[in-house]
């Protein structure tokens, strides 16, 4: 669970996220949509503790994500590719997070056998350095090694973004298939409406860092945002 308290992130006199509460329950996909500089990725990074909120907190599962490390266990996070190691090839990529994680060659390859297609020969088996990837091959890497140490939360900003349409649908039932499993939270950020609104079952919308609608219920999601967004 998520809980987040008087969150507030100022850059000079500009407030980029004002959050007096939000508590996501466990097992949610949890949706988070707005226009450019909503404060999206600003929400994500304080939840991660990569930026510091100016007032506020972040506890994830009771743990204070600025003051303990233990919550860095059980959660699995790609914002962007300032995250992965771009002087390796995915294979090695793979491999060394593998090993911080306690996984043997095997536990990686089985890892990543459910997602050969999405992963397509371009990723695999190529002697190719991560910085030399396409932008969508380089974020496939990015989600698969999200998921990789079986975490029990995963945030996912922009998942869809530079993927092509195929890949797309595969992520969208991947992404459905460990949500059907049960025992995961994501959160996930996206300007893909349908994408969205398809896979989570609750929705933020983010207006100049504050919460505008916080949408529950499946019927009548489409419709609100379509309303907002004048699509
Ligand atoms: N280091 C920084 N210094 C000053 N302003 C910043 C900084 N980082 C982010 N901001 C501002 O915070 C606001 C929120 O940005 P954020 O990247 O969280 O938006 P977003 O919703 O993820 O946008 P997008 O959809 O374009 O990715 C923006 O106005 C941005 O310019």
């Amino acid at each position: 669970m998520i809980e987040i308290s008087s969150l507030k992130k100022q850059y000079k006199e500009q407030v980029v996220l004002d959050i007096p509460e939000l508590v996501i329950q466990r097992k949610t996909c949890f949706g988070l949509v707005g226009n450019n500089g909503a404060g999206k990725t600003t929400l994500f990074r304080t939840i991660l503790d990569l930026i510091r909120p100016t007032s506020g907190k972040v506890l994830i599962n009771g743990v204070d994500v600025a003051r303990e490390e233990s919550w860095k266990r059980f959660v699995g996070a790609y914002l962007d590719e300032h995250m992965l190691l771009t002087y390796l090839t995915p294979d090695e990529y793979f491999r060394v997070l593998g090993r911080l994680y306690g996984m043997s060659e095997a536990d990686v390859l089985e890892h990543l056998a459910p997602f050969e297609t999405f992963l397509n020969d371009e990723i695999i088996g190529k002697k190719k350095y991560l910085r030399d990837l396409s932008k969508g091959n380089i974020k496939k890497v990015g989600i698969v090694a999200a998921l990789m140490g079986n975490p029990e939360l995963i945030l996912l900003d922009e998942p869809f973004e530079n993927l092509d349409p195929s890949s797309q649908v595969h992520l969208k039932r991947l992404i459905g298939h460990f949500i059907d499993s049960g025992n995961k939270t994501f959160l996930i950020s996206s300007h893909d409406l349908a994408h969205v609104t398809d896979l989570c079952d609750r929705i933020v919308l983010l207006e100049k860092g504050r919460i505008l609608k916080d949408l529950q219920e499946k019927a009548g999601m489409v419709d609100e945002l379509n309303a907002y967004f004048g699509t």
